[in-house]
């Protein structure tokens, strides 16, 4: 198995003034790691170490529960990706449950109420991911040399960020797939594993672990960054293996882009400098309806299963 370390950068820096020089460092990492990898940790961010440690133990408590007791979270509306408690399966196999939240004041949360202490610990570390999107939001922007503000504008409505917490189940003898591969559809994506560990990404035909560290967030480049800088920020393949013996839990927070937003390869990675674009614009509903569809009909053949390079410009596209 291929040994990649992953970049880890510490946050910190970004939270002072000056420290120029530090910035620039953490900058150069967070670039290179966000061109080749699409995957780095984050240290020394803004979310309470203690915080994240209860909301995961919290959430472990609410798993172990009776199945008649999560049920009483199940969504409102039977669309799929709705928010609270749900169980994703393939082939008849129990991959993963999990407890989809969106944004704290959403009616359409459905939150459980045992243990009492997990909705007050979910909706404050929700704030806290909220808040490291839009710092991280605003590094990108500064590694990309993009205009001042620009991302911050271009995504500035919180109302489709998600969070979801995760408990995989063990492994069986013949089938430890946790979550398949995928890339994630959004803008950046912030991971929090439990010591357990799991997370792989694909990197140059080779899958990789991303190793468990404690207080550590894996931050990672979603697909939309990928079409906005034509390629230059990649949102790489990545996958959940189950452990043998016990289950794993995460807790993931989606930053996202609203619906009604269109995306395209933006004229500073395109015309600017001469590159043709690599994708066509879309609507991000319409990428998100295509990608629920993936796991609504699940096509038989993994080619089918329909992702970014849906929208690849053929003669344009490299990896
Ligand atoms: O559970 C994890 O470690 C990652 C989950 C993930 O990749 C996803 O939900 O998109
Ligand atoms: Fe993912």
């Amino acid at each position: 198995m291929a040994t990649l370390s992953h970049p880890t950068v510490d946050l910190s820096v970004f939270l002072k003034d000056g420290e120029e020089e530090e910035k620039k460092r953490a900058k150069e990492i967070i670039s290179h790691a966000c061109s080749e990898y699409a995957f780095f940790q984050a240290v020394k961010h803004e979310i309470p170490l203690e915080l994240m440690s209860r909301a995961m133990e919290l959430t472990k408590i609410f798993f172990a529960l009776p199945e008649e007791e999560k049920r009483k979270c199940r969504p409102k509306s039977s669309e799929p990706e709705s928010a609270g408690y749900g169980k994703m399966s393939a082939h008849g196999i129990d991959l993963n449950e999990y407890i989809l939240m969106l944004p704290p004041q959403s009616s359409s949360n459905v939150l459980p109420n045992d243990p009492p202490e997990l909705r007050p610990a979910l909706e404050e570390l929700f704030n806290y991911f909220c808040k490291t999107g839009e710092l991280v939001e605003c590094i990108f922007n500064d590694c990309l040399g993009l205009p001042p503000d620009f991302l911050k504008k271009y995504n500035d409505d919180r109302s489709s960020d998600i969070l979801t917490t995760r408990r995989y189940f063990p492994a069986s003898e013949n089938d430890n797939i946790g979550l398949p591969q995928h890339t994630d559809g959004n803008f950046i994506t912030f991971v929090f594993q439990d010591e357990v560990g799991g997370l792989e990404v694909l990197k140059d035909g080779e899958w990789t672990p991303i190793v468990s560290m404690e207080g550590t967030i894996v931050v990672n480049v979603g697909d939309v960054i990928q079409v906005l800088t034509n390629n230059k920020f990649k949102s790489a393949p990545h996958r959940v293996l189950k452990p043998k013996g016990r289950s794993r839990h995460s807790i993931t927070y989606f930053y996202s882009l609203q619906g009604d937003k269109r995306v395209e390869p933006l004229p500073h990675y395109t015309k600017q400098i001469g590159e043709p674009p690599k994708y066509r614009g879309f609507m991000v509903k319409d990428y998100r309806a295509l990608r629920i569809r993936n796991r609504t009909h699940p096509p038989s053949r993994r080619e089918d299963v329909i992702d970014i390079t849906h929208y690849a410009i053929p003669y344009n596209y490299q990896e």
